[in-house]
């Protein structure tokens, strides 16, 4: 086995507005046995796909792939903060491999990430320094947002790069499933949060830092008691989903545009593209089988909370 994935749902809301204490024992025990399978498999090196929401990445350029070659991440909500220890040579290696085989990956010495990257580092390995980390950007929440297709031909570029290395490595999927939590659209915001979404968000004062994400727990608090109030989890689509990655039909993806999937799941469900380039990163690399697959609607967390692992057979 060279490779091993693991795709995980992201909440800022754990620790603010929890699900019942057996929930949280549940989803606690799929993370633990999760981490032990990957501590099992030893990893060499990460590569983690993960979104921003508009704490990075901002519509002064907003690149729909973005490899961090230096990122660090800023805290919010209750992640860590901290630099990730990215190899730079390998990751400048890997962006000119990626370049060659035509997908259009930018790049960033200096890539300012949230608790999308920050919360699989923590949960799954202890930590935002463990190993060495290739941090990949996928937009997820401000449109124009790349497709299923163009992300899985992401995916497959990263793999072929790492099947070069001759090192083991896991691939984590950070974000989705079906979700709309309340992230601001430019479209529909006023000048001030234009402003923001425009660059100036970057670092955000303190005050504003708090008020946005009390929006987020309210909000949540709401969803719980009445879950009219936003999008609706979709549980048939997240499973059918799961399964269609389960099976290795990632080309079936490829048919469902952006606006069907933020009709049917949500606008933040553009999160599941980093799942989307796990596996294909994964197919890419050989034969897969998955393993550990769980799923759960938990409206505190605003999510479609699941968990897959998948590892090369090969
Ligand atoms: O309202 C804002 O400005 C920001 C909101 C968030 O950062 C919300 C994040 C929610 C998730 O990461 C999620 O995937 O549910
Ligand atoms: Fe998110």
């Amino acid at each position: 086995m060279n490779a091993y994935l693991h795709c995980l749902s992201h909440t800022p809301l754990v620790g603010y507005v929890d699900p019942a204490q057996e929930v949280l024992d549940e989803v606690n025990g799929v993370i633990s046995e999760a981490r032990a399978r990957i501590a099992a498999f030893d990893p060499e090196l990460v590569v983690l796909f993960a979104p921003d929401h508009y704490n990075g990445f901002f519509y002064d350029v907003m690149p729909p792939f973005c490899l961090g070659i230096g990122a660090t991440s800023i805290g919010d909500f209750s992640s860590a903060a901290g630099v990730l220890p990215v190899p730079t040579a390998l990751a400048e290696a890997c962006a000119h491999s990626v370049m060659k085989s035509g997908i259009d990956l930018a790049v960033s010495y200096c890539m300012q990430v949230d608790h999308g990257f920050a919360q699989p580092l923590e949960l799954l390995l202890g930590g935002l320094d463990k190993l060495p980390v290739l941090p990949v950007f996928i937009n997820g929440v401000a449109t124009p947002l790349p497709g299923f297709q163009r992300t899985r031909m992401l995916g497959e570029a990263m793999g072929r790069f790492l099947s070069t290395l001759n090192k083991r490595v896991l691939i984590l999927g950070s974000g989705g499933l079906s979700h709309q939590p309340p992230v601001p659209e430019l479209a529909k915001v006023d000048a001030h949060m234009r402003d923001r979404l425009l660059g100036s968000g970057k670092q955000l004062p303190p005050d504003e830092r708090e008020l946005r994400q009390r929006r987020v727990i309210e909000a949540a608090e709401r969803f719980v008691e009445d879950q009219k109030t936003l999008h609706p989890l979709n549980p048939i689509w997240d499973n059918q989903f799961m399964t269609l990655l389960e099976q290795g039909r990632l080309t079936e993806l490829d048919a469902i545009s952006n606006e069907e999937l933020s009709a049917i799941a949500g606008k933040s469900t553009h999160e599941v593209k980093t799942w989307a380039a796990a596996f294909a990163t994964l197919a890419a690399m050989g034969r897969y089988r998955a393993e550990g697959r769980y799923y759960r609607p938990i409206p505190e967390w605003i999510a479609g909370f699941g968990s897959l692992s998948a590892m090369t057979t090969n």
